[in-house]
């Protein structure tokens, strides 16, 4: 059974999702998390976008050693330069360099005629092949062009050096019956494409990502293009392990594998949602929380009978776990470490007792921890351990109720290190929070998005809050999890406010390095 090659980009085309904006060590954390996957590429982002870009893909490169690492790049010398500083630590150096195509795009936003898109390209392919092992060389909007201009363009940038000839739909806009057929032309009429992976990459405006995607591996892609959880620019991109899964259960009908781990795609997509605040649907393919559920009288008695009457995929073949090891107030230190390393994770002693301390106070309020909560705590520990001074939540205690106005008094403590309280009112509880919270920081903070979730069932499932807040022009996410929803509303602000910290210590440490 032919394997196809999974090319993971939720770091690059994924974080394009508007409102998402991920940190460094959030990155590396996902980046991780893909490995452990299986993931045989995954593009890390696009070092000469930003600064912090740059260095995330580079600290990416030096970390992961079993999934390919890989950056984007326009057909620019420098882009390409920049990408090699990132990138050339990596165990097997990898570029991703991309030129549209399509009349549309060569003519109205490129300024280019074909014959200089040609030229550019074959440029910068033997160029970026000089120092990287492997070259991708996209045709952006591949699926609005003219079929003999690819093939043309094709030919030369193979004899340039390419090693991966990717063909997007970039606009979503193409049926899987065309997408298809874009592929075996390709592969009729470019004498040399058996020398390369012929990559897809889809993205859903018309809700056909992964229709798309199945069509071109129907039609000789050895590779294939996506992101966790779907998200990406606009509508998004293909969602992998929907691609996984379709290959998984239907292989009686395409016979093509994956070097997946499937059992860690719950995991993956949990960490995804997370730490971008895109919440997966609940009916979403695969890992939506009711993809599993069953709800009416004659499926469950048709399920109570025979599982498989309406179940395709068994929740544990994508990792949902039946949680047979209950913590709670009664557990010590070991079930707690068992039950972490069970989870996946690899956590220093010292990590270890933090965590448990934290599962420790949850339990005084919470009959039974779930695999959910522990997930969000130690998450947030891995992803908060950042040496800078930031703001600290001391106390905070709001009134409200039917006929006064709802009042939050809070205090801090400052990155100065000093500790300052106030009271505000607001229209409700949440605003008499946040207006409070505006009034003690030191920067001018404005709320422009706020999501509520819960994590787990029950009346004791934990809070998540989701912020998106602007500090002086800059746009930043934040999240925060608690047992009381106004807690976690107060840490999801702080900390978005001390990402922003973060970022911009990051920067001057950075001007610090080019003085
Ligand atoms: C289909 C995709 O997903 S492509 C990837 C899209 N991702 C992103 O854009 C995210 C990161 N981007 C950024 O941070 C910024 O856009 C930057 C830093 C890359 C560039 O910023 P700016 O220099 O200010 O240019 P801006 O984004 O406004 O315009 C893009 C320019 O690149 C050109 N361009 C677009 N694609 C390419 C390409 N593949 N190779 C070379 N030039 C390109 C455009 O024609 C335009 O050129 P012009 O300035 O001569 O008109
Ligand atoms: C950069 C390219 C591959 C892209 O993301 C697209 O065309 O959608
Ligand atoms: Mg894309």
């Amino acid at each position: 059974m032919a394997q196809i090659k999974f090319f993971d980009t939720t770091l690059r085309d994924g974080e394009q999702s508007p409102g998402v904006n991920l940190n460094q060590l959030e990155k590396l954390e996902i980046a991780k998390q893909l490995e452990r996957l299986g993931m045989d590429i995954m593009e890390a982002g696009f070092p000469a976008s930003s600064k912090g870009d740059f260095e995330s893909v580079r600290q990416i490169a030096r970390t992961i050693k079993d999934t390919s690492v890989t950056g984007l790049a326009r057909t620019f010398k420098s882009d390409i330069d920049i990408a090699w500083d990132a990138l050339k630590d990596a165990e097997e150096p990898r570029l991703h360099v991309f030129l549209a195509t399509s009349p549309i795009h060569m003519t109205r936003k490129l300024m280019k005629t074909p014959e200089e898109v040609i030229e550019t390209s074959v440029e910068m392919v033997s160029y970026a092949k000089k120092k990287f092992t492997h070259v991708e060389w996209s045709a952006e909007d591949a699926s609005r062009s003219d079929l003999d201009f690819l093939v043309t363009i094709i030919n030369k940038v193979i004899d340039a050096g390419a090693t991966v000839i990717n063909l997007p739909d970039t606009v979503g806009y193409t049926t899987p019956e065309e997408y298809g057929r874009m592929f075996r032309y390709v592969r009729e009429n470019v004498p040399n494409i058996d020398r390369v992976d012929l990559s897809a990459h889809c993205h859903d405006d018309l809700g056909m990502a992964v229709a798309n995607s199945i069509a071109a591996i129907e039609n000789g892609v050895t590779q294939v293009e996506g992101t966790i959880n779907g998200i990406g620019e606009r509508a998004g991109n293909a969602s992998l392990e929907e691609i996984a899964l379709a290959l998984k259960i239907r292989n009686d009908h395409y016979q093509h594998g994956t070097n997946l781990d499937l059992k860690e795609i719950k995991r993956t997509s949990d960490l995804v949602s997370k730490l971008t605040g895109m919440v997966v649907p609940a009916n979403k393919a695969v890992v939506g929380r009711n993809a599993f559920a069953h709800e009416s009288g004659i499926h469950q008695d048709g399920v109570l009978k025979d599982v498989t009457t309406y179940e395709i995929i068994t929740p544990e073949m994508v990792g949902v776990k039946s949680n047979n090891l209950v913590l709670g107030k009664h557990s010590g230190r070991h079930a707690f470490k068992d039950k972490v390393e069970q989870m996946g994770y690899k956590l220093s002693e010292e990590k270890i007792m933090e965590a448990f301390k934290t599962f420790k106070a949850l339990t005084d309020s919470k009959k039974e921890v779930t695999d959910d909560d522990l997930f969000t705590i130690l998450t947030d520990l891995q992803t908060d351990s950042v040496s800078i001074s930031q703001y600290k939540l001391e106390s905070f205690q709001v009134q409200y109720g039917s006929f006064n106005l709802p009042t939050a008094t809070v205090a801090l403590t400052t990155p100065d290190g000093e500790r300052v309280e106030t009271a505000r009112t607001g229209k409700g509880s949440v605003e008499a929070l946040y207006n409070t919270l505006e009034e003690l920081v030191q920067e001018e903070v404005h709320l422009t998005d706020y999501q509520l979730n819960s994590v787990g069932k029950g009346r004791d499932a934990l809070a998540e809050v989701h912020v998106m807040v602007t500090v002086q022009d800059v746009e930043m996410s934040g999240r925060g999890s608690a047992q009381d929803v106004l807690e976690a509303s107060a840490n999801a602000f702080i900390n978005a406010l001390n990402r922003v910290l973060v970022n911009q210590s990051r920067t001057d440490q950075m001007k610090e390095v080019q003085v």
